[in-house]
């Protein structure tokens, strides 16, 4: 069987399984070959989807294959990634971006991405929980916290660490069926499913998976039928005692627009954070980027101090970080020139731009008052007892240093301060600086959080 005839048979097909099945079930399916041994691979976008096609229509397709072409005698569907496995000759690590099949919009699951396995995510102090109980729940044992609920900022690792569970997962028992996809496309398959008066086949679907993951579930905040579905399928699945993993930008307390209800169930399992990256962890995802450039372009030279001034410099987002270092590299490939910190200057002036560490004076102030342990009205009202003149001298030296606001415009933010106030403040610490120790070390640790 060829592809074209594959493709010749969509009409039939379409006719015996109806319409809407055909858009839902068969049209994502691609062709991907037929073997010597008469074997037709078709590919599928997840394991639920290749197990759910298989039962329903394996007989039905196979009938139509068969009829069209003699040579066949079996057909073989699978997720992306496990035919990709047996296609590519060194599929370590996992082959690149799964490709969404045509038709994706009526798929039930999103397509994994190959790069995110727990072998390329880099673990260090400000991810080292999330990543191990990711790596626990990936172990695919006993379910012990359900769901595993994930948040952190944008860009550090929740989408990363999903992809990462569901390919060992798979792995690690092919016929599990593990469905990943985002909020937002639960909500669009759910309106769907009302449009078209498929809840039931909805709800099936939903709760025959053994794993679900929802990344990004802050989306259904706000939105009264599609949190309500959530919450049945939620219920019915830990009820049968099927894992759940949900990703979200924050604390489940901290989502507004969430019922209660919704809220208790997501903390009901074990929520673990996602720190902002710290220095030593965007080094690492660096390094290890280079080592995995450098496999393929073994003549690649990057100048001493490139990595960890980008380290430095760039700290609001790992895709940030990984896109400055994809720049680079495109730069340097095109003009043929070696990595250092002009090439830095000239190819990346916009992003570190817009990396500088805006601080706000309300950060610095706060940051300053919880680690003197003093109020923040203390720190701004007109009290001089030195218990909190000097925190108040520290937090302005460190308004000056960080942010761009001018002396009469840091008075103001201090309780209505004249800027005469504020420059004795600055000078006052920059001389201790240079005497006492123990303000030094608290400056310096002060300005590192901040800039963290
Ligand atoms: N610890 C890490 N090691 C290696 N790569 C990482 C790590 N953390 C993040 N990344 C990379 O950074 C990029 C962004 O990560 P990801 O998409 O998982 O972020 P996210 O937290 O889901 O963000 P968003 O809130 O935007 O959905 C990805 O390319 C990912 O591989």
């Amino acid at each position: 069987m060829t592809k074209d005839q594959w493709g010749a048979l969509q009409d039939q097909i379409s006719k015996a399984v109806g319409h809407n099945n055909y858009k839902t079930w068969i049209e994502p399916l691609r062709f991907v070959g037929t073997s010597a041994d008469g074997i037709v691979s078709l590919q599928a976008p997840t394991n639920f989807f290749s197990n759910y096609v298989s039962q329903n229509y394996g007989d039905l397709l196979l009938q139509h294959v068969s009829r069209a072409s003699h040579d066949v005698r079996k057909l073989d569907i699978k997720v992306a990634s496990a035919l990709a496995e047996t296609e590519v000759a060194a599929p370590q690590p996992k082959p690149a971006r799964a490709a969404p099949p045509s038709g994706r919009d009526n798929l039930p699951g999103a397509p994994l991405d190959g790069r995110f396995t727990f072998d390329t995510f880099v673990v260090g102090k400000p991810n080292e929980l999330a990543h191990a109980a990711a790596k626990r729940v990936a172990e695919g044992g006993p379910v012990s916290f359900n769901p595993l609920f994930l948040y952190g900022g944008v860009g550090l690792g929740k989408t990363h660490l999903m992809h990462a569970i569901a390919w060992e997962l798979t792995q690690r028992n092919p016929h599990l069926a593990v469905l990943y996809l985002s909020a937002e496309q639960f909500m669009y398959r759910f309106v769907q499913a009302l449009r078209e008066r498929k809840m039931m086949d909805f709800k099936e679907m939903f709760r025959s998976v053994d794993v679900l993951m929802v990344d990004d579930v802050q989306f259904i905040a706000g939105k009264d039928s599609t949190q309500e579905e959530f919450f049945h399928t939620f219920n019915a699945l830990v009820d049968q005692n099927k894992q759940i993993i949900i990703s979200a930008d924050r604390a489940p307390d901290e989502i507004k627009d969430l019922e209660n209800r919704i809220r208790s169930r997501l903390q009901s399992g074990l929520v673990v954070d996602l720190h902002p990256t710290d220095y030593e962890l965007r080094l690492g995802i660096l390094q290890t980027k280079v080592e995995g450039y450098r496999a393929m372009h073994p003549d690649l030279h990057i100048d001493d101090g490139v990595l960890e001034f980008l380290a430095h410099r760039i700290s609001t987002n790992v895709r940030v970080l990984e896109g400055a270092l994809t720049r680079l590299f495109a730069f340097a490939s095109l003009v043929g020139k070696p990595i250092n910190m002009d090439l830095v200057q000239d190819s990346l002036a916009d992003v570190l731009r817009a990396s500088e560490r805006k601080v706000s004076i309300d950060e610095i102030q706060r940051k300053v008052a919880e680690h003197y342990n003093i109020r923040l009205s203390d720190m701004i009202g007109p009290k001089r007892v030195r218990n909190f003149a000097r925190p108040r001298q520290v937090a302005m030296y460190l308004c000056k240093q960080l942010t761009s606001r001018s002396l009469p415009e840091i008075g103001r933010r201090f309780g209505g301060r004249d800027h005469t106030t504020v420059m004795h403040g600055v000078r006052r610490i920059e001389e201790l600086r240079q005497q006492d120790g123990q303000i030094d070390e608290d400056v310096e640790m002060l300005r590192r959080a901040l800039e963290a």
